[in-house]
């Protein structure tokens, strides 16, 4: 295959970290690179942050569970720049590996040039090396580039038994890259391998080995207890040369240690690129590593015996799957609650909740403007009780410390609320939030924060609500296509509109109505909610119908 010219590679300096951000203490403070433009004017030298770097040199899985993508989610999540140079593509999954296609030596070293001429790297971590050539290409290069540590992770066999580099790498490996490594993480079977097959099957067996391997050249070697059978203490051993270092952690009784040893190698890598000393390195990375065993302990992701990790578990997302309440169907038929009206008709907020509720309203919003705090909770927490009796969910509208207090469902928060992601840090992941959005970016955005639902409009022109910018049918339609969450569409919903709305064609994101005077402001607020429910059953079976 032709190959693209490319500009000469050469080494460069970097330049002595400075600025003022280089202590923040803001999350992903060393990912902001301020340009010149943003901060300074032209004549002035741009603020430049430091990135911690790691480049990793290692196989690809396609199932994403171990090799480069392991190694890149293992920085992501600790905080580091991950750069690649890929030594070998594997068709892989859950099950096995189907196929092993080497990248060629020279290909390597154009990747590993690229990489450390422009961007450097702190720290170089290996992971698979298919074969001798691809050694001695890889630590030609490291000759020509400052590179603070080098973790070696001795891949040979892949936790499922596949073979992915052979005995041939063994000698090129012993003369050239150990005696340049820093730390080698190897577990049981590949310390008896490098050990020509001695026995390494006992914690005894793994300090003998780690001192036979210390011979060998790396600085430090770190002998994985992941094989260890019939121990319920998952110990790595570490020795220096002189000393040997324990650390323990239980077993975590999972099918989801499919790239363990990738992510715990990429994790000390990172950890010193962010400046440990090796120590506190490793013990990092063993945190971090069975954090995230546990905390993926319950994924189900292909069919095969080994499962891959949540790297990015921090995040949230996945976790909240499982465990949130929130059904998108409850959104169905949506009651917002208005005090003046339900006074008007001479009733209290929890009567009016039980009537609509007895009605077919699918899920409740308290919303108060105007009362004071004490009233609010007061309102919030009778209806709550109405709403438990009934099993419907009831959220708290704006006000997050009344729906702590009450513990209610959850909260219903607009664009000058809080932020969602304050929000869920506060009510913890099973409680349900929902956000009012205008825009396919605050859908974006609610999605990605971590919402449960959006309430989009004003769909219609509303006195419920002051100052109310109509988004019509087709802002409501482009919400909905913004993001995965689940829609209820808000704002001047009536009888004979609830139709356009809601029949097809319809986005599979809108899931229902929320309705404020179409339900409160009648004189029988279940007699209105149960029409609400024929006219939206009539609406969905419409298209239904139309849809097959
Ligand atoms: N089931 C488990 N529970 C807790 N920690 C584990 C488990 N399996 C592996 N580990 C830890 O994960 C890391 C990777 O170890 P190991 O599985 O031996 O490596 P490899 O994936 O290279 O075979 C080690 O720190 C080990 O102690
Ligand atoms: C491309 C590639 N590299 C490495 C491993 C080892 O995985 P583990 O971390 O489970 O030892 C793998 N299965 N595939
Ligand atoms: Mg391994």
């Amino acid at each position: 295959m032709a190959m693209l010219a490319v500009q000469k590679l050469r080494p460069v300096r970097h330049p002595p970290v400075q600025g003022p951000f280089q202590k923040s203490t803001r999350p992903n403070a060393q990912f902001v690179r301020m340009a010149a433009s943003e901060s300074a004017t032209s004549d002035t030298m741009p603020i430049s942050v430091k990135v911690p770097r790691v480049l990793t040199v290692a196989g690809s899985d396609s199932g994403g569970g171990a090799g480069i993508q392991a190694d890149m989610k293992t920085c992501a999540a600790l905080g580091v720049f991950c750069t690649t140079a890929i030594t070998a593509l594997t068709a892989q999954n859950t099950i096995g590996v189907q196929g092993i296609y080497p990248v060629p030596a020279k290909f390597l070293e154009k990747q590993l040039k690229s990489v450390l001429s422009d961007i450097g790297a702190d720290v170089v971590k290996t992971g698979m090396l298919p074969s001798a050539e691809c050694i001695e290409t890889l630590c030609s290069v490291l000759d020509l580039f400052p590179i603070r540590a080098v973790v070696v992770d001795p891949v040979m066999v892949a936790t499922s038994g596949d073979e992915l580099a052979g005995a041939g790498i063994l000698d090129a490996l012993g003369k050239k890259l150990l005696p340049r490594t820093d730390i080698l993480t190897p577990n049981m079977p590949e310390a008896s391998q490098l050990l020509g097959g001695a026995s390494v099957t006992n914690f005894e067996e793994m300090k003998k080995a780690a001192v036979e391997i210390h011979k060998m050249g790396p600085r430090y070697v770190l002998i994985k207890g992941g094989h260890l059978s019939g121990s319920d203490d998952m110990v790595d051993i570490l020795y220096d040369g002189s000393e040997m270092h324990e650390y323990h952690g239980s077993r975590v009784e999972t099918r989801n240690t499919h790239g363990t040893g990738c992510s715990l190698a990429s994790a000390i890598a990172a950890e010193l690129a962010k400046g440990s000393q090796m120590r506190q390195a490793v013990q990092a990375a063993k945190e971090y590593v069975k954090e995230t065993i546990q905390r993926s302990s319950k994924l189900t992701i292909g069919g095969g015996s080994q499962g891959p990790l949540n790297h990015l578990h921090r995040l949230n997302h996945w976790e909240r799957l499982g465990q949130s309440h929130f059904k998108p169907e409850s959104l169905l038929l949506y009651a917002v609650t208005d005090s003046s009206m339900n006074e008007r008709w001479g009733r209290s907020t929890s009567e009016a909740v039980k009537e609509v509720i007895e009605g077919g309203a699918t899920i409740v919003q308290i919303r108060e403007k105007e009362a004071e705090s004490g009233d609010f909770l007061q309102e919030a927490e009778a209806s709550l009780k109405v709403a438990r009796e009934y099993g419907i969910p009831l959220v708290i509208n704006d006000r997050l410390d009344i729906a702590l207090a009450c513990d209610a469902d959850g909260v219903h928060l607009g664009q000058s609320d809080l932020p969602v992601s304050r929000a869920r840090a506060i009510l913890g992941p099973n409680k349900i939030i929902g956000v009012s959005c205008k825009t396919p970016e605050q859908a974006q955005r609610a999605w990605e924060e971590g919402a449960d639902y959006i309430g989009s409009g004003g769909v219609y022109p509303t006195n419920t609500k002051q100052n109310n910018k109509t988004i019509g049918v087709e802002g409501l339609r482009k919400v909905c296509e913004s993001s995965p969450l689940p829609v209820v569409a808000i704002g001047g919903i009536k009888d004979h509109n609830v139709q356009e709305v809601m029949a097809s064609p319809r986005p599979k994101q809108l899931r229902g109505v929320a309705v404020v005077s179409g339900l409160f402001n009648q004189p029988d607020v279940a007699v209105a909610a149960k029409h609400f429910r024929a006219i939206l059953a009539e609406a969905l079976d419409e298209s239904y119908s139309r849809a097959f």
